[in-house]
């Protein structure tokens, strides 16, 4: 941890070599892990789920209302759902979540186009990689994987089917048994059940969140040097340093002027919505277990784009750091 301060100007105007001495005899969080304050950060999602699920336990009305394993979901009508937010229709779901890699795009786009600190066009350039790494990400686990999404390939895996509607077994169709999606299974009036149901809602909340938390966090908190940069990386000689050291623009270049900008807080507003909505989801739908390999889905993500580069330079090369 950091102990001492210094100045935009004492920074900027230190010699290279100062800079990065400073750098080697500070105590060191290590590049294999997320750093203290991300720890912070990322304990969030964990926190949530589990105040979430003890909440649906101990809750009379949540208790109460008749849930449906195979829906994954209480009673929807609306006198019997134990809240607005239990019902899949409730606007936020309908418009915002299941919308959210959209509504979390516009929002880092806003950011690389408008906030200072994204200033070169490599920062930029780098930014954007990231988020094709994560959409990639997001793309491969909840819509499509060489056929169908890895949340499907999952579901069958542990032994869900497509179980025919009542009126298909009448009319001899056999062929919904067969649907490998859950989309194509549920407009075929056959129920996806009996399988593992990592929950993409939590998977894409968690993951959308923590890449803005990642790339909005790390370039305003440079920017600003509210708190030294904790993160360390592996250099091409096997040697461990202050990410620092790498850094494009000095820190506190933009102590002067306005920290979050426009951009920074829409962030904060998708952020926000981001995690009242996993809460809704932790205390209304889903198992505690697919909660949980939701969880671990993004986590892998994100690890994969944010911790692999500070070990790996060739990597790092391509996928630069955030604010760096
Ligand atoms: C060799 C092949 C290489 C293929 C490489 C693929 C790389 C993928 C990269 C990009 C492709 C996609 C481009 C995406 C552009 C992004 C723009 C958007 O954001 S799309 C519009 C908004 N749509 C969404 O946000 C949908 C979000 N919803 C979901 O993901 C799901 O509905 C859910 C996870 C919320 C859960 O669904 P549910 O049905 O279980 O409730
Ligand atoms: N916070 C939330 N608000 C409303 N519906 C939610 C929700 N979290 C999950 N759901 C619903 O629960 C089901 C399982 O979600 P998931 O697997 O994505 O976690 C989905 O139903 P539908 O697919 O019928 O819309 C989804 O819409």
């Amino acid at each position: 941890m950091v102990t001492t301060r210094r100045g935009a100007e004492t920074w900027a105007e230190a010699a290279p070599s100062t800079r990065a001495s400073a750098a080697s005899t500070r105590p060191r969080s290590s590049p294999y892990v997320p750093t203290p304050l991300e720890q912070i950060g990322l304990a969030i999602f964990p926190a949530t789920l589990i105040f979430g699920t003890i909440f649906s336990v101990l809750s009379p009305q949540t208790r109460s209302a008749p849930y449906d394993h195979v829906t994954q979901s209480h009673a929807q009508d609306p006198t019997m759902a134990p809240s607005y937010f239990a019902r899949k229709s409730n606007l936020f779901n309908v418009l915002f979540v299941k919308q959210g890699w959209g509504w979390m795009s516009l929002a880092f786009i806003l950011f690389v186009l408008l906030h200072p600190s994204l200033s070169t066009q490599v920062r930029r350039l780098q930014a954007c990689v990231r988020w094709v790494l994560v959409t990639a990400c997001w793309f491969f686990v909840t819509q499509w994987f060489f056929g169908p999404p890895i949340i499907d390939r999952g579901f069958r895996w542990t032994g869900g089917r497509c179980e025919l509607a009542e009126m298909e077994v009448e009319m001899g169709d056999t062929s919904v048994g067969e649907k490998v999606t859950a989309v194509a299974c549920k407009a075929a009036g056959g129920k996806w059940k009996g399988g593992h149901d990592i929950s993409g809602h939590v998977f894409l909340l968690v993951l959308s969140t923590a890449f803005l938390m990642e790339e909005v966090g790390w370039a305003v908190l440079r920017w600003a040097n509210w708190r030294e940069d904790e993160r360390t990386v592996v250099m091409a000689d096997g040697a461990t340093k202050s990410a620092n050291v790498e850094a494009g623009v000095a820190a506190g270049a933009g102590r002067a002027q306005s920290w979050f900008g426009l951009s920074g807080k829409i962030t904060g507003v998708v952020v926000g919505l981001n995690l009242w909505m996993l809460l809704m989801t932790a205390i209304y739908f889903h198992t505690w277990f697919e909660k949980l390999t939701g969880l671990l889905t993004a986590t892998v993500g994100f690890y994969v784009v944010y911790i692999v580069p500070r070990f790996i330079p060739a990597v790092r090369g391509v996928v630069g750091m955030p604010g760096i």
